[in-house]
């Protein structure tokens, strides 16, 4: 199967501090890639990168086969690259359907159309029911629900999700570990930034553990978690 998003080289700096350091990844059609590492490992600029948030100083970067390394983020977004963002921040005044129209007018101009599809997002992620109400009722398990559905309405083939998972109770974290596992075997290839090992490791196909900008290791959730140079690089910070 070919690779939806295929990542080689990429340099990120910011003055002198080299950010993102020569990092290469692939994701195909129902893989999750997981992406760790310590805090300031530069997960978020890497993340941001791939999506056009950030430019690249070297590297290329292509999806579903075209070349997008110097592609606006909007225009990736047009292709298929949806993201979530970490902010827990809807349009409060909004309510949860119209937060979801926002990015399902993207994909379906027409409003009739929209809303079906926005609808339907928001019963995928188990929002069905609250999408009239005002979106700054919403409890954070239901925020980071709704971000999800924002992202999904955008109908990406490559899905982004920034530490999704973060301050989730157990219940809320076991729901947010069941949807996306759906949305793999849906066939959307995810890259996922997360710090909750647990989703880690019972989600990704594949890891690549970041320190200081570059790749220290890379490979099953088993493998990377045992480690030693990976053990050393998160005790080392703490
Ligand atoms: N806009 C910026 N300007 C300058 N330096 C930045 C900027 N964004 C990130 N950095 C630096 O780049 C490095 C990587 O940061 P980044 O936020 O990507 O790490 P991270 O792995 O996402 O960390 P965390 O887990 O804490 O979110 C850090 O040294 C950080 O200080």
């Amino acid at each position: 199967m070919p690779d939806a998003l295929k990542a080689d080289g990429i340099v990120v700096r910011f003055g002198g501090v080299v950010a993102v350091d020569h990092v290469s990844l692939r994701v195909a059609d129902s893989e999750i890639l997981g992406l760790i590492g310590p805090n300031g490992a530069g997960k978020t600029t890497l993340f941001n990168a791939l999506t056009g948030y950030v430019p690249v100083h070297e590297g290329q970067i292509s999806f579903a086969g075209q070349d997008v390394t110097k592609a606006p983020a909007y225009a990736r977004t047009r292709l298929g690259m949806g993201r979530t963002f970490q902010t827990e921040r809807p349009f409060e005044e909004l309510t949860v359907l119209e937060n979801v129209l926002i990015g399902a007018f993207l994909s379906e101009p027409r409003r009739k159309n929209a809303e079906d599809l926005a609808l339907k997002q928001l019963e995928i992620v188990g929002l069905g029911d609250r999408a009239h109400q005002p979106a700054m009722d919403l409890n954070l398990a239901r925020r980071r629900r709704l971000e999800l559905a924002r992202a999904l309405a955008l109908r990406p083939k490559v899905l982004f999700l920034d530490e999704i998972m973060a301050g989730l109770n157990p219940p809320a974290l076991r729901e947010m570990i069941g949807l996306v596992h759906g949305l793999k075997n849906s066939g959307m290839a995810i890259v996922m930034v997360e710090h909750i090992m647990e989703a880690i490791i019972e989600l990704s196909d594949h890891v690549i553990v970041l320190a200081s900008g570059a790749r220290i290791a890379e490979g099953t959730p088993q493998a990377v978690t045992s480690d030693p140079q990976v053990i050393e690089a998160y005790l080392g910070t703490e």
